[in-house]
């Protein structure tokens, strides 16, 4: 699904020279699969994320994505892209002047589907999160909980075949980090590609899944779920 062949992304720096974020980073993420990111603050997690959604461009190295060479895209062809990825944030950057079902729905407007499309998938993507009764109220009435859950909804209801997410139980306790755990298992066990960016080891440690760390840039361990406790 995600194919990255030495990669690397040095930042420039005002003044002069640069600073090296990845280095030679070659790794293969499969559909179906749910992997974890991990390394300390600025080990590269974040631009790895904006590499894959073209936010930046390698300074070297090919990424592929759902068969899309993205050295070979213009500006032009983002749109595609993004269509492939949903992307779930820590902080689920909602509108909070939009009920949930608009908030769930923005993606599908933003690609054009007709209107009785659109009221389909999102209430089938708000189904599946659980928040089908909530869908006319404010996001600002819901739990922290219940509005990460809003942005998974909103990151798949386009039916993307890779989700990428950001930190996405930052803020939240075990108990309510295992149900957005059970979800991105879900759609990992019917063919999306998950891979989760987070510092929070006793989360990874909970999960029996494959373990990508970066540490300042470079990939140290994948620890394959075969590998898991070895
Ligand atoms: N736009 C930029 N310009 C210059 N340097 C940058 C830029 N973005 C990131 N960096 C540097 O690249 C390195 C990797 O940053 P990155 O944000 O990818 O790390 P991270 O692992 O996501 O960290 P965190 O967990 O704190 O979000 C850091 O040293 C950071 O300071």
């Amino acid at each position: 699904m995600i194919q990255l062949d030495r990669v690397s992304k040095r930042y420039p720096i005002p003044g002069g020279g640069g600073k090296d974020a990845l280095r030679q980073v070659s790794l293969h993420l499969p559909a179906g699969e749910l992997t974890f990111l991990t390394g300390h603050s600025g080990a590269g997690k974040s631009t790895l994320l904006k590499l894959i959604m073209m936010i930046e461009r390698p300074t070297s190295g090919d990424i592929i994505v759902d068969g899309l060479p993205l050295n070979r895209i213009g500006s032009g062809g983002i749109p595609l892209l993004r269509r492939k990825i949903g992307m779930v944030h820590q902080n689920h950057q909602l509108l909070f002047d939009r009920s949930v079902y608009d908030n769930v729905a923005l993606p599908l407007i933003i690609a054009g589907f007709p209107r009785a499309e659109i009221g389909k998938r999102v209430r089938a993507a708000l189904d599946k999160v659980g928040l089908l009764d909530k869908e006319k109220l404010n996001p600002v009435m819901l739990s922290g909980g219940e509005q990460q859950r809003i942005g998974i909804a909103r990151a798949v209801v386009n039916k993307p075949p890779l989700l990428l997410a950001d930190e996405p139980t930052g803020n939240l306790d075990p108990a309510l980090s295992a149900e957005i755990m059970d979800l991105f298992q879900d759609f990992a066990r019917v063919g999306v590609a998950v891979l989760i960016a987070t510092h929070d080891l006793s989360l990874i440690a909970r999960y029996q899944h494959r373990l990508l760390s970066l540490r300042e840039g470079r990939l140290i361990a994948d620890r394959g779920e075969d590998a898991h406790g070895a």
